[in-house]
């Protein structure tokens, strides 16, 4: 009821940080601010918007399952989970949001070593309370790589917001762009609409659209709530899949029929990956992001007759409600079976809520599910996942982490088509 409440908002002590990065933007806002962002943003996250976007998750995972099959032929099929898939989930974003081909997967970006590097400075801020005074801060070695890797962000954003809202205005429509297709011949095409047009065509009841700013603020949300989060859901997927072979078998199973008849392995949105593979996707979410804060604007009642004061800070634990016994039996147990519907009838709509609930849920949750089950589906299609040998030691941060890294091996499995 804290998160559903709506005189609840977010507490500054624990998003404060993110500010200087992300700006007023639909995450950090509240009140009648935040209802006009939602209503704005809600259209860019349809899903006949999104849909288009399965392409570009299927080519992300391809680029990283060749980097994958050079690193296993070279002999190094151990390798860090996070690593590779925080980088392909930033590839996806950057290709979903900006349209721009960064190439990081496989060769250096300034950009998103300033991504990296501002995720890891707002977890190390939170814990030096010293860091926690602006003016300290600032001051600080710590503040002024801050402040540096927020104005390469910036810049990049502004730059292609400013650009695109230039050639919106001479075309009127998203440009197009030439692309080859069916040998020789050269085909006109148009290019997929990104958030960042979207943004721009977005009005609200009045007529009025977002400013550059605005635009500005909401796509470095995106990358900053969109990448690391999607990484660890897909990561805890495969670790979970590496200890249980045998459901890993069942969700390879699936998969191959799915293509057995296909000319290619792209996937789409309707790819009906089920009944195996989406249940063994939504217990591994279930530790993304650990926690959500909310202040209380006024003295709030909740269920059982407690009284939350004004001026409260509320921590709701996410991870915390995931793993409470009395509505998960064994709650660490990986078992995938709880999410059948036959299991679940009696299970409150709060019991699993790695998306958080209420209004302020996350706005991209059905773009995070489907680039989830593409990629999960790709990688038993194309590998076996066993442990890497190292114990894993969770390490709660923004997103459920690993200590050290989520290290694997990998082997190629030999049954790929054209891709
Ligand atoms: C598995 C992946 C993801 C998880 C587990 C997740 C989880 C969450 C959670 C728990 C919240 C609520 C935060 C709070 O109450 O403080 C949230 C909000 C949000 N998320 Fe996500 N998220 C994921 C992916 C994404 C993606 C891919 C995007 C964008 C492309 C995104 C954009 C946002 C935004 C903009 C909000 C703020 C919504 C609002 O306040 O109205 N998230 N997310």
């Amino acid at each position: 009821s804290i998160l559903a409440a709506s005189i609840t908002v977010k507490d500054e002590l624990f998003y404060g940080f993110l500010r200087p990065w992300l700006g007023q933007s639909l995450l950090l806002s509240n009140g009648e601010d935040w209802s006009r962002r939602r209503r704005l943003l809600t259209p860019a996250f349809h899903f006949d918007i999104l849909k288009n976007y399965v392409k570009i998750f299927n080519h992300s995972s391809n680029i990283m399952h060749s980097k994958w099959r050079r690193l296993v032929a070279e002999g190094e099929s151990r390798q860090d989970m996070f690593n590779h898939i925080s980088l392909m989930t930033l590839d996806s974003l950057l290709r979903c949001t900006f349209s721009y081909n960064s190439n990081c997967q496989e060769s250096s970006s300034e950009y998103i070593a300033a991504i990296f590097e501002l995720s890891t400075l707002v977890i190390e801020r939170r814990g030096r309370i010293l860091h926690h005074w602006d003016c300290l801060y600032w001051r600080s070695p710590e503040g002024q790589r801050f402040k540096q890797a927020c104005s390469v962000v910036h810049g990049f954003t502004r730059t292609v917001v400013q650009e695109r809202r230039a050639q919106l205005l001479h075309r009127g429509e998203p440009e197009s762009h030439t692309d080859t297709t069916g040998g020789e011949e050269k085909k006109k095409k148009k290019r997929v609409a990104d958030f960042i047009d979207l943004l721009l065509l977005s009005k609200d009841e009045d007529g009025h659209g977002l400013t550059d700013e605005e635009i500005k603020a909401e796509a470095d949300t995106f990358m900053f709530g969109g990448h690391d989060t999607t990484a660890s859901g897909i990561s805890w997927v495969l670790y979970n899949l590496s200890q249980h072979q045998d459901h890993q078998d069942r969700c390879r199973a699936e998969v191959n029929d799915l293509l057995q008849d296909r000319k290619t392995e792209d996937l789409d949105w309707s790819a009906p990956v089920r009944p195996s593979v989406r249940p063994s996707v939504r217990p591994s979410v279930r530790p993304s992001v650990c926690l959500s804060v909310r202040l209380s604007t006024r003295d709030m009642t909740v269920p059982g007759g407690r009284v939350i004061p004004q001026g409260s800070i509320c921590l709701v634990s996410i991870y915390g409600t995931h793993h409470n016994p009395e509505i998960w039996p064994d709650p660490d147990v990986y078992n995938p079976m709880r999410f059948d519907p036959e299991n679940s009838k009696d299970r409150s709509s709060h019991a699993f809520i790695p998306f958080s609930s209420g209004p302020r849920n996350c706005i991209g949750q059905k773009f995070a599910m489907a680039e989830l089950r593409v990629v999960v589906a790709l990688t038993l299609r194309r590998f076996r996942l066993t442990p890497g040998g190292v114990e894993v030691r969770r390490l709660p941060q923004l997103v459920l982490r690993a200590e050290g890294g989520l290290w694997l091996t990998l082997e190629t499995l030999d049954n790929t088509l054209t891709q």
